[in-house]
């Protein structure tokens, strides 16, 4: 790859396709003498493709334009190229959560967002492997930013802003949710190194970036680059009176709280109680379940451009 002459590949989600300000940014950016190539996507399944044909159309820097689901389908179509021949990745937000460029500090607006992917170093970073068996088949899907599973998954999923404004508003909202959404607990065992733990969980967050569900800071500490992932377990509770605790755990993140425990590590394997249903997961947005999946860190995987006080990133580390 000659990085001296990069052409860039836009893949836009094609409900934003008509986007005028993104218009306008590139035909500014193509004014200025940059080379891009756009392709617009008709349904799901369609940017990971364009991703992955990209090295083959001399492309150095695909820009994913669309939401968290539209940069991860790019990232999963990038990881089918070779690693030394995989164009680097940049992110134009345009969805409704961007989780992934609001904490990695891009610019959110189409215009600044497409000049900063023009000029902006690329950076390598971690890229997470999941693996799991679905319907008798072997599945393997990547993400860059954070997987939830269990309460996290539905109600991300469901109600971007609704966690945030649960843990926000105290106890007894969170409780009056619970009931609302029905909620059970997520019961399996975890493995880990050379651990293992039988839990009863509200929440899980495997996090090789910070947050999801629109502003849910999840995995505060992680790094994008350090080679690890940032796993946030939550324990389930059974009386009203135990949440004060949990909340304002979750505002510290101990290492082994009550009912919190954060920590890091380099892949952890869940295996769901048998005879109940599989989790719900979000893999960077996207839903799935499983009764079994794996989750390891595959280090340095992508060149992502980013800002270079970029706070997931280890050479800016304040701790
Ligand atoms: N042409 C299209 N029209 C509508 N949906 C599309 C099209 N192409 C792809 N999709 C779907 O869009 C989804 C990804 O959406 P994306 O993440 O870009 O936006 P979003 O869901 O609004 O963003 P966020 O995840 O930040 O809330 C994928 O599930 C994909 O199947």
């Amino acid at each position: 790859m000659n990085d001296s002459q990069p052409h860039f590949l836009l893949i836009i989600n094609g409900k934003s396709a008509g986007n005028p300000a993104l218009r306008e940014a590139v035909e500014e950016q193509r004014e200025a003498g940059m080379p891009i190539t756009v392709r617009s996507t008709w349904e799901g399944g369609d940017a990971a493709l364009f991703a992955e044909q990209a090295c083959d159309m001399g492309i150095t820097h695909v820009i994913a334009c669309g939401g968290d689901g539209t940069v991860n389908e790019v990232v999963n179509g990038l990881m089918r190229v070779a690693h030394d021949k995989r164009p680097a990745l940049g992110v134009v937000p345009l969805g409704s959560a961007n989780d992934f460029a609001t904490s990695t500090g891009l610019p959110l607006e189409p215009g600044p967002a497409l000049a900063a992917a023009m000029t902006l170093s690329a950076y390598p970073v971690d890229v997470v492997r999941v693996t799991a068996e679905a319907n008798n088949k072997n599945v393997v899907k990547y993400y860059v930013n954070m997987t939830t599973g269990g309460f996290g998954a539905e109600i991300t999923s469901s109600t971007p802003k609704t966690l945030k404004r649960l843990l926000g508003g105290g106890a007894y909202s969170l409780m009056g949710a619970l009931k609302a959404w029905r909620h059970r607990s997520y019961r399996g065992t975890l493995h880990w190194g050379d651990k293992e733990q039988d839990i009863s969980l509200l929440l899980l967050a495997l996090g090789n970036g910070r947050q999801s569900g629109g502003g849910q800071v999840l995995a505060p500490r992680a790094k994008l680059d350090d080679g690890r992932l940032d796993v946030l377990l939550v324990k389930d509770f059974s009386s009203v009176t135990e949440l004060p605790t949990l909340i304002s755990e979750l505002q510290s993140f101990p290492s082994d709280g009550q009912y919190v425990r954060y920590f890091t590590a380099t892949e952890l394997t869940v295996t769901t109680q048998k005879d109940d249903p599989a989790w719900p997961l979000t893999l960077d947005g996207e839903m799935c379940q499983y009764d079994r999946f794996c989750a390891e860190v595959v280090p340095l995987a992508l060149r992502i451009l980013l800002p270079e006080g970029c706070p997931l990133l280890s050479a800016n580390d304040r701790h």
